[in-house]
C-alpha cells in the first residue's frame, strides 16, 4: 500500500517505561519525548503516522492538563496522526475525554505490552488505509480533465489537450471513437471550453431516432406541415443558436437529409418543414460516429462533400481497453459516487475485482464499466465489491485461446493495438515502442488484419 517508513512517536516521561516501550516494537522506527515542547518538535521533524501520549506529562505528571494540552497540538498540526492515549488508574474518565477530544484509541495502565502492541499496529494499518484512500481521491480529482472526465491514461489526455486548443478555433470537429468511449462528454467540454459557453449546447443522437423523424427534429416544422404538426416548433438546429450543435451517430443520417444538412452548412441557414422563410442559424457542430466514416464515404453511403465540411478537424477517441489505468481508476470513481448517492456503506474493491477490472476487454467501454459497478455497489453485501458482484468473476474461457500458438497471437494483437493507440497509429513509433523493427510491425499488422 505505502513504502513510507512506520513512524512511532512515544511521548512518556518515565524513563523505565521509555526503554521498555522503546524496546517493545518491531517494524517501526521509534522516537522518544518526555515532555510536550520535545513531542512537538519530534512531530513536525519526524511526521509519525502513531503517537503513544502519557496523559500525565511535566510540569503537571500527576494530573492530565500538560497531556491534553500536547494531544490538541498534535490534533491541530497533524489531524491525520493516530495518537492513543495512557492513563492510569482511576483516570478512565479522562481517556474517554482524550477520545472525544480526538485521540483515536486508550490503553490503562499497568501497560501490558502484547495489547499495546495490537492497538498500535492497529493504528498504523487504519493510518495507511486512510493515506491511500486520501491518495486515491486526490488521485481521481488531479485527473479530471476536460467536462469532468476522468483520465490517467496518456492517450485520452492527448486527446482532451487536442479538444480544449481546437476549443477556441470556430471549426468543426468530428469525434471518432467506439459505444460509450465519452464522445458526449469531450463535445460537452469541448463547447465549454469555447467561446460559445454562455449558449445552449443541443445534442441529438441521429442514430436513435426514426428516419422519418429526424428531419423535422433537425430542422423543425411550422403548424400543420404534416398531420400531427399541431403546432410550430424549432428543430434542434435553430435551439443550438449562439451555441453548439452535437450531432452523435452522423454516420447514421440518410442520404437525402445529408443533403439538407450540407445546405444548412454552406448557407448557415434553415428552413422549418413547412415553413417558407429562410432563418439563419449560428451555431458550432461537432460530430460524433463509431462507424468506419472513410469507408463510407468511399462506398457512397456518406457524402464527400458533407464529410469535408464537418470535418475540419478529426479526433480519434481511443477505446477503454487501449488506455491501460483507466478501468480501474474510472472504476473507483464510479464506486465512490454510486455508494454515496444510494448511501451503501461500501468502501472499495476486493483484489480479485480489481484484477478483473484490468484483464476486461471492456467492449461496452466506459458506459459498461460504469453500468457494472452500479450494480455491484446495489448487489455487494459486503464493505468491499468482489468479482463476482462486477459478473466478472468467471474467466471467460469460451474466449480463451485454445493453444499456445493463438495465445500468443492474442497477446500480439493486444500488444500491438495498445502500442498503436499511444503512437498515435505511428508506425515507427509503435514499433520503437514494441522493440520490434518496421517490417516486423508491418508483417505482424498484416498477418494479424490490423490497421494502424
Ligand atoms: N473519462 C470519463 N470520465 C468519466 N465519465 C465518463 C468518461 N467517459 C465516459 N464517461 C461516462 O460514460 C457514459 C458514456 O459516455 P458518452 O455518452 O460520452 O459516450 P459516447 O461515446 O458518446 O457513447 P455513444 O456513442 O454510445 O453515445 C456517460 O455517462 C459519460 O458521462
Amino acid at each position: 500500500m505505502t513504502d513510507t517508513p512506520r513512524k512511532l512517536l512515544i511521548v512518556e516521561d518515565d524513563a523505565g517505561l521509555q526503554r521498555q516501550l522503546r524496546w517493545a516494537y518491531e517494524g517501526y522506527e521509534i522516537f522518544v519525548a518526555a515532555d510536550r515542547d520535545s513531542a512537538i518538535t519530534q512531530l513536525r521533524a519526524e511526521e509519525p503516522q502513531v503517537v503513544t501520549l502519557d496523559l500525565g506529562l511535566p510540569p503537571d505528571p500527576d494530573g492530565v492538563s500538560e497531556g491534553f494540552a500536547t494531544l490538541e497540538a498534535i490534533r491541530t498540526l497533524a489531524p491525520d496522526t493516530k495518537v492513543i492515549v495512557a492513563s492510569g488508574h482511576g483516570e478512565r474518565d479522562s481517556a474517554l475525554k482524550a477520545i472525544a477530544l480526538g485521540a483515536w484509541d486508550f490503553y490503562m495502565k499497568p501497560i501490558d505490552i502484547d495489547t499495546l502492541g495490537l492497538i498500535v499496529e492497529r493504528a498504523f494499518h487504519v493510518h495507511a488505509l486512510e493515506a491511500e484512500n486520501r491518495r486515491l481521491a486526490a488521485r481521481v480529482e488531479g485527473n479530471t480533465a476536460l467536462g469532468g472526465m476522468i483520465t490517467a491514461a496518456p492517450e485520452m489526455l492527448k486527446v482532451t489537450r487536442t479538444i480544449e486548443r481546437v476549443a477556441a478555433a470556430d471549426v468543426s470537429v468530428l469525434l471518432l471513437g467506439a459505444s460509450g468511449t465519452g464522445k458526449e462528454l469531450l463535445a460537452r467540454g469541448l463547447h465549454e471550453c469555447s467561446p460559445r459557453r454562455d449558449g445552449a449546447f443541443v445534442a441529438i443522437n441521429c442514430a436513435a431516432i426514426p428516419e422519418t423523424l429526424l428531419e423535422s427534429e433537425l430542422f423543425g416544422h411550422e403548424k400543420g406541415a404534416f398531420t400531427g404538426a399541431v403546432k410550430t416548433t424549432p428543430g434542434k438546429i435553430e435551439q443550438a443558436q449562439g451555441g453548439t450543435l452535437f450531432l452523435d451517430e452522423i454516420g447514421d443520417v440518410p442520404l437525402p437529409l445529408q443533403v439538407k444538412l450540407l445546405r444548412f452548412l454552406q448557407e448557415r441557414v434553415i428552413e422549418r418543414i413547412g415553413g417558407r422563410k429562410p432563418i439563419p442559424v449560428d451555431t458550432r457542430i461537432v460530430c460524433a460516429t463509431h462507424q468506419d466514416i472513410d469507408a463510407m464515404v468511399a462506398d457512397g453511403s456518406f457524402r464527400e462533400d458533407l464529410y469535408y465540411r464537418l470535418a475540419e478537424i478529426v479526433v480519434r477517441i481511443p477505446s477503454l481497453a487501449e488506455r491501460p489505468g483507466d478501468p480501474v481508476l474510472l472504476a473507483r470513481h464510479f464506486l465512490h459516487h454510486h455508494a454515496e448517492t444510494m448511501h451503501r456503506p461500501i468502501k472499495g474493491f476486493s483484489p480479485d475485482a480489481l484484477a478483473a477490472i484490468d484483464a476486461w476487454n471492456w467492449p461496452g467501454n466506459v458506459r459498461e464499466l460504469e453500468n457494472r459497478v452500479k450494480r455491484a455497489v446495489i448487489m455487494s453485501d459486503g464493505k468491499q465489491v468482489t468479482a463476482a458482484d462486477l459478473d466478472l468473476a468467471e474467466p471467460d474461457t469460451a474466449d480463451e485461446p485454445i493453444n499456445l500458438k493463438a495465445m500468443r497471437e492474442q497477446t500480439d494483437r493486444r500488444a500491438i493495438r495498445k502500442a498503436l493507440a499511444r503512437a498515435d497509429g505511428n508506425i515507427s513509433g509503435t514499433a520503437r515502442l514494441l522493440g520490434i523493427s518496421r517490417p516486423t510491425l508491418y508483417d505482424l499488422m498484416k498477418n494479424y488484419d490490423l490497421q494502424p
